[in-house]
Formats: structure tokens, C-alpha cells, sequence
């Protein structure tokens, strides 16, 4: 099984670059894992904010593929501890034959179809992070559950 972390347009922060890089090298001591990117969509102020959702979301759904579980970073989701993260995410490893893809929903978030073709849903906080926040939060969490099902010293609770 394969962790993948889908999102909607290129990191632009160089901030957050160099810290997301360096969670996914983390994370991918453990386990394989891949981020991809969709890019942006061009001319977005001539699109309503459902036209743009649709549109991101018929490349998202372009971008997974035949056999994927599909989990949604939303903040509606259902909400975990720590370790309550990792427990679950150990199930999925010895579930999910292919890939369990997580994806973080462009600024105004996800599409219907794209709720439809999601398995779970899955909040990091009630609280709404920007698009590009949250996949920092994201990777450090799984980082953070990847060292808590090894038995490492990065967590404490
Ligand atoms: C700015 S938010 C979009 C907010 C939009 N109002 C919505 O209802 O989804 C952009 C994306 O970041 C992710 N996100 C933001 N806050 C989150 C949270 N607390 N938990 C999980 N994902 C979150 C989601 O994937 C969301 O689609």
C-alpha cells in the first residue's frame, strides 16, 4: 500500500516548501509516499466560485487512479487524536491494496463530484486552514503517526 497526498495548485510559499519537503523525506523513511500536484487553473477570475470547484474537480478525479481509496482533508470530517490517527492509518496499511490517496481541496474546496468519489472524510481541526497551511499540518501528522506505529521518540502524550 501506498500513501499519496493530493492538492490543487503549486506551494507558493517558499516557507512552507522547504517545510513540507522536508516531512515528506520524513515520511518516506517509513513508507512509500507521494505528493502531487495539480497545477493551478489559469483565468480563474472569469469562473464563479462552483465553476472553479467543478473544474479542479474533473482534474482531481482525472488524477486518481482504478482501485484508489479516496480520503478528503475537510474540516467537517471526522476529527482524531494523534494516536488515534496512526491506529487508523495502520488499518488502512493492511487494507488499501493500491494507493489511499488523501486530498486537500483547492480555496474554495471540493467539488460534489468529489465528495462523491470519496470514501472518508477526514478533519485536521474545526477551524478552516488555507489550502496551502494545511498540507504542512497535513504531513506533519502523518509524519507524526509513521513515528508513533514505529515506536519513535516524536510524539509524547
Ligand atoms: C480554504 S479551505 C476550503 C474551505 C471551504 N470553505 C470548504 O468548505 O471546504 C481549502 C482546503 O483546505 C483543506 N482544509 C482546510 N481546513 C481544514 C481542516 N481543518 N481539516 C482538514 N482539511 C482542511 C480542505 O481540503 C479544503 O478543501
Amino acid at each position: 500500500m501506498k500513501f499519496a497526498l493530493l492538492v490543487v495548485g503549486r506551494t507558493v510559499e517558499k516557507h512552507y516548501i522547504t517545510a513540507i519537503n522536508d516531512y515528506v523525506e520524513r515520511i518516506k523513511h517509513y513508507t512509500p509516499f507521494d505528493m502531487e500536484v495539480i497545477p493551478e487553473l489559469k483565468n480563474t477570475k472569469s469562473l464563479s466560485m462552483e465553476q472553479q470547484k467543478e473544474k479542479e474537480g474533473e482534474l482531481i478525479l482525472k488524477a486518481l487512479q482504478p482501485g484508489d481509496v479516496v480520503v478528503l482533508l475537510d474540516e467537517h470530517g471526522k476529527e482524531f487524536r494523534s494516536i488515534e490517527f496512526a491506529e487508523w492509518a495502520e488499518k488502512k496499511m493492511h487494507t488499501v491494496n493500491k494507493r489511499l490517496v488523501f486530498i486537500i481541496g483547492g480555496p474554495y474546496g471540493f467539488s460534489k463530484d468529489i465528495y462523491a468519489a470519496a470514501q472518508e472524510k477526514i478533519s485536521l481541526s474545526k477551524m478552516t486552514f488555507s489550502h496551502q497551511m494545511i498540507r504542512l499540518i497535513f504531513v506533519e501528522q502523518l509524519y507524526r503517526a509513521m513515528n508513533i506505529l514505529a515506536g519513535g521518540p516524536y510524539h509524547h502524550e
